[in-house]
């Protein structure tokens, strides 16, 4: 089903979605109505986000999470571990892995800001995995989930429906959604961005118009689809930083009908509408924002999520790739594929770059003497997608993160041997 937020009505099964009321006395079939919130139910109404479930069984019925067992390198707000490092950090792409893992085990936090306990901040992700989510389904209490896969295809088995997401495009997986990840590809590999604040929405287009960047209707939800299993199922969740599991004796993934504007969707990154300078100078990359979580103060978003997609390159004497900048934002920047126009070198795909509020970054050197030396006629930057996760809060990277040796120890070298400027004498 296509558009942004939409208020979707779909059902599986003919007459299972009731009509005309959300919670009748009898629901069609026996089914069980159930509300899923995402938001106050007192939110304002163009922030409002529910959805009405009508499942096999309640999912209230269910025996004590206990803690779960296995060893993760999933971490949570507060960001603690180890001191937020100044520096600017890269890191090589993340092996697959060689033991058998699935996706939820396969999750590796980077850093993170604000605090799971109080609906602020993002955790950011990578996941390396070569099974598929069998008898068990995962959900996050702790926020939604940005999913940006880049190598093998997900597809994402969802109590709303069935998504399938390959490298170039995006899902997100609201908080509380549960779902199971499946691997078509064999293995994947990409990138998370759990945002424990307000849900991502579409950005406002300003004198751009009514029309442009990601446009609602590309945006696609799935139709319900339900399995009838009664077999034993594991419900991992993460709620406040730690994971737990429990054991039901059938899938969760049982909701024969749905509406309402909850809902997981998903995105091709290749229908972005890019909008750029025909003139001249190099635009801040908040043109390129795909979607924006808010947060309390206007236009400093909790996280926008932006994409440098391929484009027309025009300006007219201007030093084209990004420029030298200091931010009072931090900006954690992954690669799907090709080469991003600020590194000529050492930001591969599946790799990671992290530059926190106000450190110094910019093209390295190669890029830079490339791109003053360059004769300006129109250049079509083809066959590239990298993105940042750009929040206002310090992106305080984990332990793993920084004690990785995927992490760069040379990192610093490619801004290293610049000429002094020469003043007339
Ligand atoms: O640092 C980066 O590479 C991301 C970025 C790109 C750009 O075109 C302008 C500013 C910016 O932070
Ligand atoms: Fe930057």
């Amino acid at each position: 089903m296509s558009g942004f937020g939409n208020s979707f009505a779909t059902e599986a099964v003919p007459g299972a979605l009731p009509v005309g009321r959300n919670s009748p006395q009898k629901v069609p079939f026996g089914l069980y109505a159930e509300q899923l919130s995402g938001s106050a139910f007192t939110a304002p109404r163009n922030e409002n986000r529910r959805s009405w479930l009508y499942r096999l069984r309640p999912t209230a019925s269910h025996a004590p999470f206990t803690a779960y067992g296995r060893a993760s390198l999933l971490r949570s707000g507060p960001f603690d571990e180890v001191p937020p490092t100044p520096n600017r950090l890269r890191w090589d792409p993340l092996p697959l892995p060689d033991a058998p893992t699935d996706f939820v085990d396969g999750l590796v936090s980077y850093g993170g800001n604000g605090d799971v306990g109080t609906n602020n901040g993002i955790a950011i992700h990578l996941y390396a995995a070569n099974q598929p989510m069998a008898a068990r389904v995962f959900y996050n209490a702790d926020g939604e989930l940005l999913l940006v896969p880049q190598l093998g295809r997900l597809r994402l088995e969802t109590e709303l429906g069935r998504l399938e997401v390959a490298p170039g495009e995006i899902a997100v997986v609201p908080r509380g959604v549960r779902f199971r990840v499946l691997l078509p590809d064999g293995t994947a590999r990409g990138y998370v961005c759990e945002n424990y604040g307000a849900p991502f929405k579409l950005p406002d287009l300003g004198p751009i118009g009514a029309n442009g960047l990601a446009n609602p209707r590309d945006f696609l939800t799935p139709v319900a689809r339900f399995e009838d299993v009664d077999e034993a199922t594991e419900v991992v969740q993460k709620f406040q930083g730690r994971l737990w599991a429990t054991t039901l004796d059938h899938s969760p993934l049982d909701v024969v009908a749905w509406h309402g504007n909850l809902a997981p969707y998903k995105y091709d990154l290749a229908r972005f509408n890019t909008i750029n300078t025909v003139s001249y100078d190099h635009p801040d990359p908040s043109i390129f924002t795909v979607l924006t979580a808010p947060s309390e103060i206007a236009g400093t978003a909790n996280c926008d999520f932006v994409i440098f997609p391929p484009r027309w390159m025009v300006a007219e004497d201007t030093f084209r790739p990004p420029w030298f900048h200091r931010n009072v934002m931090n900006e954690f920047m992954g690669l799907i594929h090709g080469q991003y126009d600020a590194k000529a070198g050492g930001f591969a795909p599946g790799g990671a770059s992290l530059h926190n509020c106000m450190s110094g970054h910019g093209p390295d050197r190669t890029s830079y003497e490339r791109a003053v030396a360059a004769d300006l006629k129109p250049h079509k930057i083809e066959n590239t997608m990298a993105f940042m996760f750009e929040s206002r809060w310090v992106i305080r990277p984990t332990r793993f993160a920084t004690e990785t040796p995927l992490m760069q120890l040379d990192y610093d070298d490619c801004w290293a041997g610049f000429t002094k400027a020469e003043l007339p004498r």
